[in-house]
C-alpha cells in the first residue's frame, strides 16, 4: 500500500540553481546544510530543573550564556551557510545543584523584518546586495556570535554589525546597542575584551568606515571604562579589508590578527561572497597602543599565510615583549570562502580533506619596538589540533599557565555510520593544557558518537569570595570546566562539568537537555551575584536605571535615507527598530 505522503500531490523543487523559487516559505533545503544535526531547531523554550547525573557542585551559582545561529526561515539561497543563521541565546542558570534552561531568539532589526513577512528577506552572509528591497538600509547582523555580559545587559554580537543587549534574566531583546551614543561604527566585534583589572571594556571593528560592507579598510578601537563611559577611539587603516576575528589584550597593547579573507564589493555586487580566501596572502598581527593611540601608531607584524582561530591568552614579558597565544590552521578553515579563481563547490569537501587541516596552538612573540612590517615566525607550537581556546578570564592582559580547548584527535574511532560526518568538525576531545608542563594527556574524549562544543571555565567560589577579596592572588585553574556535548547519533545535547585541572577523570556531573541544540559558537559564565548586582542597580530606583537602547539611526543609515530623498521609501532604514 502507498505511503499517505506519496499520495499527496508531488512538490516541485523549492529550488533551482541554489535560489529559491518556490513561494513556500516553510520547507528547507534538504542539503547538509540543514538536516542531521545542522537542522534548524528554532526553538525557544523554558525547561525547569533539567535532568542531571551526578553531583552539580552547588558552589556553581550563575548562568552559563551561549549563543548560536539557528536560521529561522528557509534561506534565499539554497547552499546559504550556518553563520548567516539568526542569533539564538541560551541560558543555562545554575542553583543550588539545579539547572533550568532559557533559550530566546534575538530580536534584531532583521528579525523583526522578516517575521512581519514571514520570510527570509535578507541574502547572502555579508552580501547586502542579495537581499529583497523591503530591507534596503536595514542593520544586516543576525547577532549570533557571542553574548557578553556588560553592565547589567546581555550583548548579543557579530562582526558585521553593532551590538544588540538583551536583558540577561528574561533574555528579552531591549534593543541594538550604541553604548548610549558613543559608538557608531557600522560593526563592532564579536570578541570584545574585558580587562579584569580596570572592569574596562576593549572593543574595535573592521570594515568601519562606511555602512560596513563596503571594503572600507578602517579599523577603530573603542575603550568603555567600568562606568561606561567611552574614554578613547582611535583609528586605524588596514593593508587590505580582511576578517579581524579575535583581538588580543595585553595591560599596554591590543593585537589584531588580519586573517587573508578579503572582502571584494565587486564580487558581491554579481551576487558572490564577500569573502574570499587568498592563499598567497601573508597573515597580519596590527598592533597598537591602548592610550592615546593615534592613526600612524599601528604597526603590522607579518608572518606566511595562515588561518587564525582564536586567543588563548596574551601578556607582555618581563622584556615588554608582546607574548600572543592563538591558534592557526594551516590553510582556509571557512572553505565555504574558496579562493577567486579556484571553481570549489559549496557543499562540504571531504571528512579526511578537511582533517588534513591542521591548527595547532601558536606562541608569538612581538617586539612592539621593531618596525611595522616586520616578519614574525613563532616561538613556540604546542603540538595539537584544535580550536575554541579558553583560559580563566580573570588573568585576561597576565601571565597565564593554563588553557583549555576542544581537539581533533583522529586516531579515536568515530562512528560514521550512526553519525554521517561530524557536523561542524570532528572536536572529538576537550583538553586542559599548561604552557609550564607542556603536558598533553589531560584530555577527555567524547567517545564515538559525540563531538564538544567551546568550553567556559568557571571560577569555583569560595565562601569568602565577595567584592573585597578581588585583590586577592587568583588561583588560576582553580575552578570548572562547562562544556556542550553534541550527541550525533541521537540529534540531543548534555553539558558536562569537569573539574577544570583533572579533565581527564571525566565530569563530575551530566546535565541532560531533551531537545536538540544547534552549533553554537561563544558563550560565557556570569556569576549570579553580577547579574543580581546589576539588577537593583538597573532597577526602579536603582542608580544606574535601565538599559537605553540607540535612539537613532547608525550614521551610514542616515546618509543613506538623505542620498535616496525623494527615490522611495527605504523601509529597511524605517524599521531600524530603536526607542523613540
Ligand atoms: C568563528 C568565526 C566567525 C567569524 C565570522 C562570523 O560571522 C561568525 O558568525 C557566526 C563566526
Ligand atoms: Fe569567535
Amino acid at each position: 500500500m502507498a505511503h499517505i505522503f506519496s499520495l499527496a500531490t508531488p512538490v516541485p523543487p523549492a529550488y533551482t540553481s541554489s535560489k529559491r523559487t518556490t513561494t513556500s516559505q516553510t520547507t528547507f533545503p534538504s542539503t547538509p546544510f540543514f538536516t542531521g544535526f545542522n537542522k534548524p531547531s528554532r526553538l525557544e523554550a523554558d525547561i525547569f530543573q533539567l535532568e542531571t547525573t551526578g553531583v552539580i557542585p552547588p558552589s556553581i551559582n550563575g548562568t552559563f550564556y551561549r549563543v548560536q545561529p539557528d536560521h529561522r526561515f528557509p534561506p534565499i539561497y539554497e547552499e546559504d551557510i550556518h553563520f548567516n543563521g539568526d542569533g539564538s541565546v541560551s541560558a543555562f542558570h545554575f542553583s543550588n545543584g539545579h539547572v533550568d534552561f532559557k533559550q530566546r531568539y534575538v530580536h534584531t532589526d532583521r528579525y523583526n523584518a522578516e517575521t512581519a513577512a514571514r520570510q527570509a528577506l535578507l541574502g547572502k552572509y555579508r552580501n547586502p546586495y542579495t537581499d529583497n528591497e523591503m530591507v534596503k538600509g536595514i542593520v544586516r547582523t543576525a547577532s549570533n556570535t557571542n553574548v557578553i555580559f556588560w553592565r547589567g545587559m546581555l550583548l548579543a554580537t557579530k562582526e558585521d554589525g553593532p551590538p544588540f543587549a538583551m536583558d540577561p534574566t528574561t533574555l528579552d531583546t531591549i534593543g541594538r546597542y550604541d553604548f548610549e551614543g558613543q559608538v557608531t561604527s557600522p560593526t563592532f566585534t564579536a570578541h570584545p575584551k574585558i580587562d579584569p583589572d580596570t572592569g574596562e571594556m576593549v572593543g574595535y571593528a573592521y570594515q568601519a568606515g562606511g555602512d560596513g560592507a563596503d571594503g572600507s579598510r578602517e579599523i577603530v578601537v573603542y575603550t568603555i571604562d567600568k562606568d561606561g563611559v567611552k574614554t578613547e577611539e582611535a583609528w586605524y587603516e588596514a593593508p587590505f579589508c580582511g576578517m579581524i576575528h579575535d583581538c588580543a589584550l595585553t595591560k599596554n597593547w591590543l593585537v589584531l590578527p588580519l586573517t587573508p579573507l578579503k572582502v571584494d564589493v565587486e564580487r558581491m555586487k554579481k551576487g558572490g561572497n564577500c569573502f574570499a580566501w587568498d592563499p598567497e596572502e601573508d597573515q597580519w598581527y596590527g598592533v597598537v597602543p591602548r592610550r592615546g593611540g593615534k592613526r600612524e601608531d599601528i604597526k603590522w607584524f607579518r608572518a606566511d599565510n595562515g588561518f587564525h582561530g582564536h586567543i588563548a591568552g596574551a601578556y607582555e614579558d618581563s622584556t615588554g615583549k608582546i607574548i600572543v597565544d592563538l591558534t592557526v590552521a594551516t590553510s582556509n578553515v571557512f572553505y565555504w570562502f574558496p579562493p577567486d579563481n579556484v571553481p570549489t563547490s559549496p557543499t562540504p569537501t571531504t571528512l579526511p580533506q578537511r582533517n588534513a587541516l591542521s591548527s595547532d596552538t601558536h606562541r608569538w612573540s612581538i617586539d612592539p619596538t621593531l618596525p611595522t612590517h616586520t616578519r614574525i615566525t613563532p616561538t613556540k607550537l604546542y603540538g595539537i589540533n584544535g580550536e575554541f581556546s579558553r583560559i580563566d578570564d580573570r588573568l585576561v592582559t597576565r601571565p597565564y599557565r593554563h588553557f583549555w580547548q576542544c581537539i581533533i584527535d583522529p586516531t579515536r574511532p568515530y562512528n560514521f555510520s550512526a553519525c554521517g560526518p561530524p557536523a561542524g568538525g570532528l572536536f572529538n576531545v576537550l583538553g586542559h593544557f599548561d604552557w609550564v608542563t607542556g603536558a598533553k594527556d589531560d584530555v577527555y574524549w567524547a567517545g564515538d558518537t559525540c563531538t564538544f562544543q567551546e568550553p567556559v571555565f568557571v571560577p569555583r567560589q569560595t565562601s569568602s569570595s565577595s567584592e573585597e577579596d578581588k585583590g586577592e592572588e587568583v588561583r588560576e585553574g582553580d575552578g570548572y570546566i562547562i562544556v556542550l556535548l553534541n550527541h550525533l547519533d541521537v540529534l540531543r545535547n548534555d553539558i558536562l562539568i569537569f573539574d577544570a585541572l583533572e579533565v581527564k577523570k571525566g565530569p563530575v556531573a551530566v546535565v541532560h537537555l531533551p531537545v536538540k541544540l544547534k552549533l553554537g559558537l561563544h558563550g560565557n559564565f556570569v556569576e549570579e551575584s553580577e547579574v543580581e548586582g546589576w539588577r537593583v542597580k538597573r532597577g526602579e530606583g536603582g542608580s544606574v536605571g535601565p538599559v537605553k537602547g540607540a535612539r537613532e539611526p547608525l550614521e551610514w543609515q542616515k546618509r543613506l535615507v538623505r542620498s535616496a530623498e525623494g527615490v522611495g521609501e527605504l523601509s529597511g532604514v524605517k524599521g531600524w527598530g530603536g526607542e523613540e
